[in-house]
């Protein structure tokens, strides 16, 4: 491992730069995405009417328990992360916060995470925050980063926790349409994160990460990213049919969307070496998973299911008519 941290360093930080430094370690874009499918989920299954103390208790458990997982990442990957450009000047190897400390920060995280989702929210949306920290930690950090090319395909399982700690909170119980919004993000996963990864192959090649991109290549990659993308599409729908838990709004928004989706990861496909068609499906999967949750959320409102059967008995009537003359 290696220790960057001289004592002077750390003493040259005020406390507005300490207060940033443990915020940098706990990935907070990346939470706030895993917050908005949890919010997503809990839409869907409060049938649009979530009580907001607990959306709010339900969010802030799964960001400190998210925060504790990536903070551990951060923890165990410091080596590497030094080694590359893109993490370098991360908290931990830029030697701004001791591993010591992020340690009992970490662990502070998870304790304080586990307690407010079980006193008040309950014990099962508890038990998988926490095993998304363990899921993240272990299977995904430790066991597969660096041995597997298909790391980020089940080690994706962690990313996808957060719809049913969402789920969870609300029911108190895991149904067909947590596991499928589950799945969606699980699909969802390799085509946002080797998009990415063809980027930055060099970087992860450098310090023998066997990501994808570096071991079997962009063609290969681009290939998988679209069996990804084409295996989600499909599972964004089944909360449709036959689960019947979204109407027409989600179902034209998960259409457009996901017809996107297909564009850029089809334009991957037919350039693997394109690094722009890389970074525009990066970006663009980042965007798609907020968008979709949003609509989920929509959709599940009461004033989305008057305004859309509305909508539809026009269009009914309309089309009637037509035939009728
Ligand atoms: C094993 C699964 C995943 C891997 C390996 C992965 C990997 C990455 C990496 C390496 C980055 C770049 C981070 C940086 O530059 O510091 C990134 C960015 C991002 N990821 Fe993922 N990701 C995964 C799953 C997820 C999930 C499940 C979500 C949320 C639902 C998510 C949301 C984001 C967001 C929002 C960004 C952009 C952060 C920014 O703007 O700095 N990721 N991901
Ligand atoms: C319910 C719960 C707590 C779930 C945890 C989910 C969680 C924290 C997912 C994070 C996924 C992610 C950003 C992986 C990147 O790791 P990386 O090590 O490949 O990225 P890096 O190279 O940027 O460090």
């Amino acid at each position: 491992m290696q220790e960057t941290l001289s004592p002077t360093t750390r003493h040259h930080q005020n406390f507005w730069q300490v207060i940033q430094s443990y915020l940098q370690l706990t990935k907070p874009r990346i939470i706030l995405l895993l917050l908005i499918t949890t919010a997503g989920s809990m839409w869907i299954a409060a049938e649009g009417q979530v009580d907001p103390v607990l959306l709010l208790i339900t969010l802030l458990g799964g960001a400190l328990a998210a925060a504790s997982a990536n903070t551990i990442n951060c923890l165990y990957d410091r080596d590497i992360d030094y080694d590359m450009e893109r993490t370098r000047h991360r908290p931990l190897p830029s030697g701004r916060i001791h591993p010591r400390d992020a340690l009992i920060f970490a662990v502070t995280l998870a304790i304080v995470s586990f307690t407010l989702l079980t006193v008040f929210a309950n014990l099962l949306s508890a038990c998988l925050a926490m095993s998304g920290i363990v899921a993240y930690v272990l299977v995904y950090t430790h066991w597969l980063k660096r041995h597997s090319t298909q790391n980020i395909v089940i080690g994706g399982a962690a990313g996808a926790i957060p719809p049913l700690v969402g789920w969870a909170a609300v029911t108190g119980e895991l149904s067909w349409a947590a596991w499928v919004f589950f799945a969606i993000v699980f699909l969802w996963t390799p085509p946002h994160f080797w998009a990415l990864a063809m980027m930055i192959r060099q970087d992860y090649a450098k310090v023998g990460v066997p990501m994808l991109p570096v071991v079997s290549g962009q063609v290969t990659t681009a290939k998988q990213i679209w069996i990804y993308t084409l295996l989600m599409l499909p599972a964004t729908l089944l909360l449709v049919y036959p689960l019947h838990v979204m109407g027409l709004f989600y179902t034209l928004s998960s259409l457009l969307l996901g017809g996107i989706f297909l564009s850029k990861a089809w334009a991957l496909l037919e350039n693997p070496l394109d690094q722009v068609a890389a970074r525009s499906l990066f970006k663009y999967s980042i965007l798609y998973m907020m968008l979709l949750s949003a609509g989920m959320a929509v959709d599940s409102l009461p004033i989305t299911h008057q305004l859309m059967s509305s909508l539809s008995n026009g269009l009914n009537h309309a089309i009637s008519y037509l035939a009728i003359s």
